[in-house]
């Protein structure tokens, strides 16, 4: 499934905006199945407004928004939670675990409230990989925002979809878990011949990304 921006400007922003050069706001921008696609911008220019707006999460914007042919804007709750099901997952910047459940309930609630696209074992296995196996039983809201970030990054994993969305996933990682981390997205990414949309405060080489895009 692609995906259509047409046009899209955030009404708050619009006279912000009017005067500023951008890839994607106020453009025709189209993502095609299975790109990896990095969108680059200083802070404060609509990155998480950017993520929010395509998972529906606001809808405040003059243009029109579309996953394959449906607009986001009339998309019907059935259609939007099959779509959140099965098609697209998310990274929030803000994390947003129930910090009350442990590390692994908050990724089993997402990996039985989906089609589940793995067995429980594979939390385990993926929380190895990201080194945060020992606090996997342990309150979401006492392990720290590196764990808490990884454990997100898990719960977007555990689900299927073909369009990742990552607001500043590794922002609160070191280098050599920022490494474990985007080997881990790349490899699930592939399995899935998935795309993804990743934005970022500055350059990296994370990934081999498709497209590089300017906000
Ligand atoms: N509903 C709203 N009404 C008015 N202004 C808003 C609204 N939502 C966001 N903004 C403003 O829009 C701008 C972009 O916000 P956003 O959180 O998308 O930026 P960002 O690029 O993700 O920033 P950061 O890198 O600091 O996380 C900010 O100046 C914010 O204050």
């Amino acid at each position: 499934m692609h995906i259509q921006l047409q046009q899209v400007v955030p009404i708050p922003l619009r006279d912000r905006f009017a005067q500023r050069q951008s890839d994607i706001w106020n453009a025709h921008v189209t993502f095609a199945e299975g790109e990896w696609i990095k969108i680059k911008a200083p802070s404060g220019t609509g990155k998480t407004t950017l993520i929010h707006i395509l998972y529906k999460l606001r809808s405040d914007y003059e243009g029109a928004v579309l996953w394959g042919n449906e607009n986001l804007k009339g998309i019907q709750p059935a259609s939007l939670a099959q779509l959140r099901q099965q098609s697209v997952s998310i990274i929030f910047q803000d994390l947003r675990l129930f910090d009350h459940l442990t590390a692994r309930e908050n990724i089993e609630l997402n990996r039985v409230l989906q089609q589940p696209f793995y067995e429980s074992n594979k939390i385990d296995e993926m929380a190895e990989l990201l080194n945060v196996q020992y606090i996997l039983d342990q309150r979401a809201g006492l392990c720290s925002y590196g764990e808490q970030q990884r454990i997100a990054i898990i719960r977007a994993l555990v689900q299927p979809f073909t369009w990742l969305l990552m607001d500043e996933p590794f922002s609160h990682l070191d280098k050599a878990n920022t490494a474990r981390a985007t080997s881990l997205i790349a490899a699930e990414c592939a399995t899935r011949k998935a795309g993804f949309i990743l934005t970022d405060l500055d350059e990296d080489d994370h990934f081999n990304y498709s497209k590089h895009l300017q906000l």
